[in-house]
């Protein structure tokens, strides 16, 4: 018998965080049709005529603050999670990881688990949520370069793993490394998306966002709302850890551009928790597997010192799923089971 091949994939990050490599990065990614889901002109005009050459040198900047001797945290960590994988399951799999944008390069993946003769291939996508930028370009891509074998071997895919139990409790157990009745309040901070991108997965188009709690409860219309799903993952992690509804709120990090993304978003939630004299904030970040510029940067440096600018004291981040081995198990049952 062969071996099974499995395709970790996260999002990509920089080959480093120069300004030339950065401007790679953020051209690959935001020229993907799925990210920004406008015609290909205006894509064209909007990315590569103001975005790519007015955010990369901030952007460098950043990755720069976040990049370690060992490189991008998002791209090491996703390379243990791999090499973790691949000792748990043993001989009989071949685990590769690739990037959706720049390196290690989705081809370049697929192409070894062909030199490798696996028998099939099990894709997981690196997103706990389903959305159709993150989940949905990974399946897109995977496909159109698998359509171009001659052989194509059985090939499946993961969609979402939001509410695995073992995902929730490894942040739970990330989140208990602090004295939780320290805290005033607690975030669920997910990284946004732009409100027509959850229009469009609405099949029925008569559910989401016609009334203001329509992601509050995860149903059989709403089962791969990125939003829905990521306030089941918040329900969950709060039960878990015996949060009340009232103590927690979910929200919207990383706006891009003037349109409406998901709300609330985390700045506007920041506020209103100064507002009421909230002080010391828990923010959970549980759209991503691994830390990265998103919660290394922007959770612990730009929103714990926005929060400090209002009159809170802090805001500590819990800790991504990373190289914990119970998310290497959670992992393992998705390649048996999911
Ligand atoms: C949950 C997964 C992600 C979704 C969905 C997603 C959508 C999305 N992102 C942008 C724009 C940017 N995202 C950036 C960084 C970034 N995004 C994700 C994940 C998702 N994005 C991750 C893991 C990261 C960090 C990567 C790292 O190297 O650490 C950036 C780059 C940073 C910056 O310039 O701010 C941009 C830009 C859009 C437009 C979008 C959905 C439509
Ligand atoms: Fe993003
Ligand atoms: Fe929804």
């Amino acid at each position: 018998m062969g071996k099974k091949g499995i395709l970790l994939v996260n999002l990509g990050t920089p080959d480093s965080p120069e300004v030339k490599d950065v401007k790679r990065y953020l051209d690959q990614f935001l020229m993907d049709e799925r990210v920004i889901d406008i015609s290909d002109f205006r894509r064209a005009l909007l990315v590569k005529g103001i975005i790519v050459p007015f955010r990369s040198p901030k952007t460098s900047a950043l990755y720069k603050k976040i990049w370690e001797p060992k490189g991008s945290p998002l791209l090491y960590y996703s390379e243990i999670q791999a090499q973790m994988l691949q000792d748990k399951l043993g001989p009989g799999y071949q685990v590769e990881l690739a990037m959706r944008y720049q390196n290690p390069s989705v081809e370049r993946a697929l192409s070894r688990l062909k030199e490798g003769l696996v028998e099939s291939i099990k894709v997981i996508p690196l997103f706990p949520q389903y959305a159709s930028a993150s989940t949905g370009s990974v399946m897109q891509l995977v496909m159109e370069l698998l359509s171009k074998w001659p052989t194509i071997p059985p090939v499946s895919f993961v969609n979402s793993f939001h509410d695995h139990p073992s995902v929730i409790s490894t942040f739970a157990d990330h989140a208990r490394r602090f004295d939780l009745a320290s805290f005033d309040h607690v975030l669920f901070s997910f990284h946004g998306l732009p409100e027509r991108q959850l229009l469009k997965c609405d099949h029925t188009g008569s559910h989401c966002l016609k009334n203001k709690d329509c992601c509050a409860q995860l149903t059989d219309v709403n089962k791969f709302c990125y939003s829905a799903q990521g306030h089941d993952t918040a329900r969950l992690i709060a039960a878990e850890l015996g949060i009340e509804r009232k103590d927690y709120t979910v929200c919207f990090q990383s706006r891009l551009g003037k349109e409406p993304w998901v709300q609330p978003y985390t700045t506007d939630v920041l506020k209103k928790l100064a507002a009421e004299g909230k002080k010391r904030l828990l923010a959970f970040s549980p759209a991503f597997v691994a830390d990265c510029l998103e919660t290394i940067y922007e959770i612990t440096v730009e929103y714990c010192e926005e929060f400090k600018a209002l009159g809170g004291e802090h805001v500590q981040l819990v800790e991504s799923l990373n190289d914990d081995p119970k998310f290497i198990e959670a992992l393992e049952d998705l390649v048996l089971n999911g």
